[in-house]
This record gives C-alpha cells, structure tokens and sequence, in this order.
C-alpha cells in the first residue's frame, strides 16, 4: 500500500531544470549519489551552508523589519551557521557538523529517487526497489517532485523533534527522503516564490494519509517561526485534530481509523513565513455510517467515547447507557470495542481540545445533547395498523421522541416540540395545486425518514463543529481570511468502491477521479507536453489516462450526471 504526496511547487522556470527535463541530469546531481558526495562534499556544503545560514538570516532580518519582503534573500550568514551547528551538538552531544550528519544519513538502499531505477518502465523494478527500501524500515522514496510512502504500521521513531530539525533548510535531495523534506521544501518554495503551494495526499484507504497530514502540520506548527501571539493559533490548528477524528474518522475493516470525510486544510503565512490563520473545508462525510455499518465496522468514534468515558452525571442528562449494545445505530457491524482504540482516552482528548478550540460549557452540552439525540432516535422504533396507519410503537418510545426532541434545536424557535416530531416522523406533508395535504408515511417510509433525519442531524453538527472551528483559527490568527492564501494540505478519501454502492460513494468517487485528474494533469501530461514543444529527446511512458472515467461522469448531454438530472 502505498499514498503518493504531490507537490506542486514548480514554477514554469523551475520546472525546466527538474527531473524530468533529462534523466541523465537528474542521475548526475542526485545518483551518482554516494559518488557526487564523494566528489564534491565541499560544494554540496557549501550549498547547504548558504541556505541553512539563508534561513536563520531571513528570520533575524525579519524580526528587525516587517516592512521588506524584498529582505527574503538566502545570502549566508556565518553567525547565524555557528548557532546553527552549535544547536546541533546540543542535539547529540558530539561535537561535529551538522551538515556532515546530514550527508551521511543519506540512505545507500536501492534508489532514493526513481528517477534513477535503470528499469524505469518496469513495474517489477518499481515494486522491488520499495521492497528493498521498505524491509530497511526506508518507507520514503522520491519520483522527482512526488514523495511515494508505504505505510509501516508500527512506530520507526522517525517522526521526533531532531529528525525536524535535520531535514530543516536541507535541500530535497541532500538526505533521505522524508515528509519533513517535502513539507520544509513546499514551505521555502513558497517563501521563495512567493507563489501559493499544494500538497496533495492521496491513496487507498489505510495508506497513510491522515497521518502524513499530521506530520506535515506538526512539522509546520514546530519549524515555522511563530511569535508568542501566535501559539493559540498553533495550538487551535493541532488541536483540530483530534475533534475532527471523533466525529468524522470511525472503524472499517481497512483501517481502525478510518475518515470518513475528505479534508481540504488551508494555512496561510505572512511574507516572514509565520503562520497567520488556517481554514477547513469539509465536504463529503459519509452520513450514511451514521444509521447502517458493515459487519466488522463501526459508527463514528464520539458515539462510543461519550459512552465509554462521560461522565455519571453527562450519561444521566442524556438518559444514555454506558453498553453500547444497547443502541440500534451502534450494533449493526457488531465492533463495539476496537483493540487499537481507547475511547475513554479519546473522549479525554475531545474534551480538552474542544476547550483548547474555545468551545464554551453550555456549547460542549448542545454537542453532547446532539450526539444523545441521533442514539436515542436510532431505537425508536414504528408499528402499523391495519389500515396501514403507522405509529412509534411503545410509550418507552414515546419517551425517547421527547428525549430526541429536547437534544434537538430549530432555530429561532428553541427547542424542537416532541409531539411535532413524532408527527414529522409518521406522516409527510404533499402540496397539490395549491393545498397542502398531511398524508401518513408507510412503515418502511417511517423508518427511511428517521434514519434521514439522524443523518442530516449528524451532518449538520459536523459542518457546524468545522464552521466553530474556523471561526476560532480566524480569531486566534491575524484577522479575517483571505482568498489566496499561501500553502495548501488536501487530504482525500481512498477508493473505495466496494464498500458503499450509493450515490454518496458515486460522489465521493469521482471526486477522487478528479483529483486523479489533476495529478495525471501537472506531472505526467504537462512534463512529456514540455519535452515535446522544447524538442527534448525523450522515451514516452505509458500511463492510463483516467479522463475517459470523469468524461463518463461529467460530460454535457452524454455523462451520468446529466442524465441523472434531466
Ligand atoms: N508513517 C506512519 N508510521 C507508522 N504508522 C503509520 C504511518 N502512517 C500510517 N500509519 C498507521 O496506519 C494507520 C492508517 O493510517 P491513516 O489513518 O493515515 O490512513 P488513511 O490513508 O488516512 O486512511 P483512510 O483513507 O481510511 O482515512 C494509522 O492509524 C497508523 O496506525
């Protein structure tokens, strides 16, 4: 398994210098590798040197003055290379140079970069290169601009504090490939260009790709300079996290933690690089995980932490019980505990990071009223009469509606009234030329309508979480957002046609097709365009082209879409 990070950083000039462009210059700067070490440390260093001192430089010069952006120049600094080296002794105690550390961490395992796979076509060489690498815990490995990782599912310890500030102003391709490498290259490519930037994540479900977003954040909210007035935005933007994971990431047989939803982060900077506001875009929660799962899977993760790890006094408020057999909407993929989660400890988290967000006690209890709601109407269950009169079969259900109906708010007229729902439920309201009509909901009708009013519930409360969240980055940054901002994360669904044969799996899908799209556009396509129109000497590489499956989506008159709407 394994995810592809897509950075798209290249300006049209930059470009003609890349991989790409000849093979044989990629081959001289990065293969030869170990050899180009060998053969020019002194030069690599020295390349090293001036944008390691750059970076400390740009910081300084940028705390003195805010008025030059034109200040952002990578000129070397040799005080600033001395605090550089010296923090690195501190780091391991021994008195060397960083960039030495640097130029032998390098990884001699296969190819770093495929770009230097003599069997370039050969799929077998691809797939043996990433054994190779992956059986020496390398899960990294460069395709040019494109970062591949296969998921390790255990800890490598790859992730601290020093291999951040190894990867720090390093260039691309001087140490082993590395998110952090990716992530510190997009951040300077737009510090640089002063060009916005685009990180897109994308793989099957279970490859690595909410983890690879976290890291990315992580190593942005640690490397990027950020004064004192700026760690709540920090803080806030971590602490989405786990608030996000509750509500829209549950248990599916592929992954235990599974998002359900797909993600587009936006986190922009100022012209010095500190991090100034953030904004999430939500789109495409899997409602329908909300009332139905498959056998092995579960609903989403805050059902079972309130229950697991609410309070006597929250349960008893909600009229919940701690077995979450006991709800309909939580037996169906009969998975009510998950080996690798604590749900108590994740409802610890949620709690604290809703308050870290700025979530107010009385809004935490309309949340947790809301989440009490969607179980309780899950259990209410319809009998029908003879004349085919549906009615909520038993007074105990009864008692859930008004339990339902008191979690529930319709704005601006308060609480939602317990015998209107138990209406809505049953019958449904058909206007014919003019009149309105009240008709009764058959059995099946009765139970459809409850399921989607739990799903529209649910998918409300997580837009409004996402909104509350973006509300609270907007008030901790530096003012309202902007259009434009500067860098991107995008983190997609996996594909998953197996699993959900529904109109919502069908848009989710073709989202991922487009995505597809995009990639196929600004890699493949425009990379063997430019070589056609420069007259570069090149071998064509075969790839499927996915635009004949979003032509069958989108195309005017003949694609699915238009016929679904005539
Ligand atoms: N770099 C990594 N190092 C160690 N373990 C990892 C890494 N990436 C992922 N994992 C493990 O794999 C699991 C699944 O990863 P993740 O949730 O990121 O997949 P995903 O691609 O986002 O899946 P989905 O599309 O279902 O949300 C994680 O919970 C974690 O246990």
């Amino acid at each position: 398994m394994f995810f592809i990070c897509y950075s798209h950083d290249r300006s049209r000039k930059e470009s003609r210098r890349r991989p790409g462009r000849d093979q044989e210059k990629t081959r001289r700067r990065l293969g030869g590798d170990q050899e180009e070490t060998r053969r020019r440390p002194g030069g690599d260093q020295e390349e090293t040197r001036r944008r390691l001192g750059g970076d400390q430089e740009v910081q300084q010069e940028e705390q003195q003055t805010q008025k030059e952006p034109s200040k952002l120049t990578l000129a070397p600094q040799p005080q600033a290379r001395m605090r550089y080296q010296a923090r690195e002794v501190g780091v391991d105690g021994r008195v060397r140079l960083v960039l030495e550390g640097s130029l032998t961490a390098r990884d001699r395992v296969g190819v770093q970069d495929f770009v230097l796979l003599e069997n370039f076509n050969s799929e077998a060489a691809f797939i043996e290169n990433l054994r190779r690498r992956f059986t020496e815990n390398l899960i990294y490995t460069y395709m040019g601009s494109v970062l591949v990782s296969v998921n390790p599912y255990k800890d490598l310890g790859i992730y601290s504090p020093q291999h951040m500030e190894r990867y720090r102003g390093v260039s691309y391709y001087e140490i082993s490939p590395h998110i952090y490498a990716l992530s510190d290259n997009t951040y300077r490519a737009m510090k640089t260009s002063r060009r916005d930037q685009c990180l897109l994540i994308s793989g099957e479900s279970g490859a690595g790709k909410t983890e690879a977003s976290k890291k990315i954040l992580l190593y942005y909210a640690v490397s990027c300079p950020a004064p004192q007035r700026m760690a709540s935005l920090r803080d806030c933007l971590l602490q989405s996290t786990p608030v996000l994971e509750a509500f829209g990431n549950a248990k599916t047989l592929r992954n235990d933690n599974s998002s359900r939803f797909g993600k587009y982060m936006d986190i922009q900077f100022d012209f010095r690089g500190v991090p100034v506001g953030a904004h999430i875009l939500n789109y495409l929660l899997e409602k329908s995980r909300v009332v139905h799962q498959n056998h092995g899977e579960r609903n989403y993760h805050v059902f079972y932490q309130l229950l697991e790890g609410g309070t006597e006094e929250q349960l008893l408020h909600l009229h919940l019980d701690r077995n979450p057999q006991k709800y309909l909407y939580l037996v169906k993929g009969n998975c009510p505990r998950v080996s690798s989660m604590n749900d108590k400890n994740g409802w610890k988290a949620l709690v604290k990071a809703l308050s870290v967000i700025g979530f107010t006690e009385g809004e935490l209890q309309e949340l947790l009223d809301v989440i009490g709601s969607v179980l309780h109407l899950g259990n209410t269950q319809f009998g029908e009469e003879e004349d085919g009169q549906t009615y909520v079969t038993t007074e105990m259900e009864l008692k859930t509606l008004t339990q339902v109906s008191r979690g529930l708010w319709q704005p601006p007229r308060g609480r939602v009234d317990g015998a209107a729902l138990t209406e809505a439920l049953t019958h449904k309201k058909l206007t014919a030329k003019g009149e309105e009509m009240i008709s009764p909901l058959t059995f099946e009708q009765a139970g459809a309508a409850r399921d989607a009013l739990a799903q529209a519930v649910y998918g409300r409360t997580f837009t409004w979480l996402v909104e509350k969240i973006n509300q609270s980055l907007a008030l901790q940054g530096d003012g309202p957002l902007q259009d434009g901002s500067l860098s991107r994360l995008l983190d997609i669904y996996g594909f998953e046609v197996f699993q959900h044969n529904s109109f919502e799996q069908f848009c989710i899908n073709y989202c991922s097709e487009k995505l597809q799209q995009l990639f196929i556009e600004l890699t493949l396509r425009s990379e063997q365009e430019e070589y056609e129109t420069e007259g570069v000497a090149w071998e064509p590489v075969q790839y499927f082209d996915n635009k004949v499956i979003c032509d069958l989506i989108e195309e005017k008159h003949k694609g699915i879409i238009s016929i679904l709407v005539r």
